[in-house]
């Protein structure tokens, strides 16, 4: 099986070219993909398919050509990868798959316009963000709140007032099931500048990673939003403008507008190769 590594910041990923959809990849292959000592390794896999050659219905797949079928390192599905998007993005301009320029990506969450060049950074939009109010985690027996968001998949990003780096995010954080029945990805973060946070994230389905692009947006916007104490926006407009993001790998810009929010940074393809016959 062909593939290609590539990462956005780090978060990375196991690229696998299936235009006409003929893989059967299974959860187990996953899980064996990336496997940092038995497998290639990453913090999830990217399928390239054609919409056409997909079941997905209309309104997922519009006027994409095509869908990224995005899996998490346990081999579950999730609705939404951000830098995923822009790493799927890169390979296929850089595969002559698609050209540079904007165009629409489809993905469980919905379509997608990303924004590249031949080479260098690469956006997305990542739609509208919504915040849902007040919950809150556990590390090591101590709780933070955060606020809910969805980026189309789950987050609780919670403000930190000491430093970040001494968390321990080797195990999941402790989280209220009743909120994220699906399970949730956990964001902490604190301000060190203007309009300027650095965060960690512990991953739903895989663990700690560097990076997380849904994260970013929903830590841009817990940021950016005052909630009261019922879990109500102080203003009644959202939020608008940029943010820089630090993450462990790296930096990403987050731009918060009317019914968008933009997500741009790095997205480099790194090797590729095949695997061997019959391992997976
Ligand atoms: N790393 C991704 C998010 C991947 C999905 C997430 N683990 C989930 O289960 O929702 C990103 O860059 O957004």
């Amino acid at each position: 099986m062909r593939f290609v590594k590539g990462h956005g910041t780090e978060n990375d990923f196991v690229i696998l070219p299936d235009p006409d959809g003929a893989l059967d990849l299974t959860a187990e292959a996953v899980v064996r993909l990336c496997d940092r000592r038995a497998g290639i390794g990453a913090d999830g896999v990217l399928r390239v398919v054609r919409t056409k050659a997909t079941d997905l219905p209309e309104d997922l797949a519009g006027d994409a050509e095509w869908f990224m079928d995005y899996r998490n390192a346990d081999g579950g599905v999730a609705e939404m990868c951000g830098n995923g998007a822009r790493v799927f993005a890169r390979y296929l301009v850089d595969a002559g798959l698609a050209p540079p320029g904007e165009w629409n990506l489809a993905t469980r969450g919905g379509l997608r316009r990303v924004t590249l060049g031949a080479s260098g950074d690469v956006s997305v939009d990542m739609g509208a963000p919504r915040l849902l109010g007040w919950s809150e985690a556990s590390v090591g027996g101590e709780v933070f709140q955060g606020k809910r968001v969805s980026v189309g998949n789950p987050h609780l990003a919670c403000a930190v007032d000491g430093p970040i780096a001494g968390l321990d995010l080797s195990r999941a954080p402790g989280f209220d099931p009743a909120a994220f029945p699906d399970g949730v990805n956990v964001e902490f973060f604190r301000g060190v500048g203007e309009r300027h946070v650095e965060m960690r994230v512990y991953e739903r389905g895989s663990g700690e990673t560097r990076s997380c692009g849904t994260g970013t947006v929903a830590v841009a916007l817990a940021a950016a939003t005052a909630l009261h104490a019922d879990g109500s926006p102080e203003e009644a407009a959202p939020p608008q403008g940029d943010w820089t993001v630090d993450v462990p790998g790296g930096r990403v810009t987050v731009t918060l507008g009317h019914g968008t929010s933009v997500l741009s940074g790095p997205a480099v393809l790194v090797a590729e190769g095949e695997t061997r016959r019959g391992w997976l």
